[in-house]
């Protein structure tokens, strides 16, 4: 059976997320293909389409903010924290519909360091592109990236994205019924005139690609040569809808590509981490024999802890190191540790999400922010 494939829509404040989405989702309506909506912006106010899932259902940005006295940027990363432990009930959701859903379009925050930098962003795109062909959208604001300036700075942030998430992705130039993205779709293509207009801003005399900013701009086109090459680009205009028949050939042409290349380096991928982790608990069961074997050898016994469990059939380890840190505190939500430990992002490692709900439950704090089944949240009949 195929997966429906997962667009995950990402872009700076204002780049037009919201409205692309909303085209999107009306196409593929008049094309009879409804697809299925998640929203992963916590801090939207109006989301002028249907969302099956939405982040707002099950965490409550204001109050996470209040509870936790937290900023605007704080509270978004907290609220996907959050939503975070809850993803594999959202997988399980999706897996269910798959059969009867042809897409999977996921709106994210539009802080979008929130998302793409953060733990929680990760584990959540790297849950669904373990489980379905996903393809990312990078929405740029055709007319604010006219400049040499902008428009290099746009595309080293799209890269910088796609090095972090390893994802295949398209480049989607938006609004291109207030600026056409030819003079972009050349820059990308053709070096010399990505130099000619760089040499052209030079002699306006406004300074700001002169001297080592000029240089560097050159030498960062050369390297980004290689990154446009695994990118497809398209014009749309998320107001007229121009365009969005092209944008859905790309999505096709990246979901073979996600097969072809990305699938198996995820599954290479998972494997060495099964592996290591499976290497360091028989390690630690390892030294744990060998600890037991050396009490055992003085006259003293003693017995394990009764938080380690041993047992020849069953070669689990829980060790107090799951709750505690290195210092021996508890972790709670805001510690960096919880952070750090997951900032590579890897589905294997369910420190943060056992963490948070750990740190949560044991504060006793009311946490109607994050309990309770996810199904009750779908906003679509069962
Ligand atoms: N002319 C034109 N304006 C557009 C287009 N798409 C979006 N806009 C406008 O751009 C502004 C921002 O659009 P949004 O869809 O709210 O952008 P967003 O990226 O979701 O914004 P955040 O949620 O703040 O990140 C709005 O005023 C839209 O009307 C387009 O294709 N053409």
């Amino acid at each position: 059976m195929s997966q429906p494939p997962v667009i995950m829509v990402v872009g700076m404040a204002g780049s037009g997320k919201t409205t692309f989405m909303q085209r999107l989702n009306a196409h593929l309506h008049e094309k009879k293909e409804p697809p299925y909506i998640v929203n992963l912006d916590p801090a939207v106010k109006n989301v002028p389409f249907d969302r099956h899932i939405d982040i707002r259902d099950s965490v409550n940005y204001k109050q996470v903010m209040k509870q936790y006295n937290l900023g605007p940027n704080g509270g978004i990363m907290t609220c996907l924290n959050l939503f975070a432990t809850k993803i594999d009930q959202v997988i399980g959701i999706l897996e269910k519909r798959a059969s009867t859903i042809p897409r999977i379009l996921v709106d994210t925050p539009g802080q979008i360091e929130c998302f793409v930098w953060s733990a929680s962003g990760a584990i959540v795109t790297d849950a669904l592109a373990s489980s379905f062909p996903t393809v990312l959208a990078y929405v740029i604001d055709t007319p604010r990236t006219t400049s040499t300036s902008t428009f290099m700075s746009n595309m080293l942030y799209a890269c910088s994205i796609l090095y972090k998430t390893k994802l295949p992705m398209i480049i989607v130039f938006n609004k291109t019924d207030a600026q056409d993205a030819a003079f972009a779709k050349e820059w990308m293509t053709d070096f010399e005139a990505f130099q000619a207009a760089l040499r052209q801003e030079e002699e306006k005399e406004d300074g700001t690609n002169s001297g080592y900013m000029g240089s560097l701009m050159n030498s960062m086109s050369l390297m980004l040569d290689e990154f446009y090459n695994h990118l497809d680009v398209v014009s749309v205009s998320s107001m007229t809808g121009a365009g969005i028949d092209d944008f859905f050939k790309a999505v096709d042409s990246k979901v073979e590509e996600y097969k072809k290349d990305y699938l198996p380096e995820l599954e290479k991928a998972r494997k060495e981490r099964e592996e290591k982790k499976n290497e360091e608990k028989s390690e630690q069961l390892d030294r744990l024999m060998s600890d037991m074997k050396m009490s055992g050898s003085s006259s003293s016994v003693r017995k394990p802890k009764k938080n380690i469990k041993v047992s020849a059939s069953e070669p689990e380890i829980d060790t107090l190191s799951d709750a505690v840190d290195s210092d021996g505190d508890e972790l709670m939500e805001g510690d960096p540790d919880i952070e750090d430990n997951t900032l590579d992002g890897r589905m294997g490692d369910d420190s943060l999400v056992d963490r948070y709900e750990r740190a949560l439950h044991k504060e006793g704090k009311p946490d109607d922010v994050a309990d309770e089944s996810f199904m009750r949240y779908l906003n679509v009949p069962r």
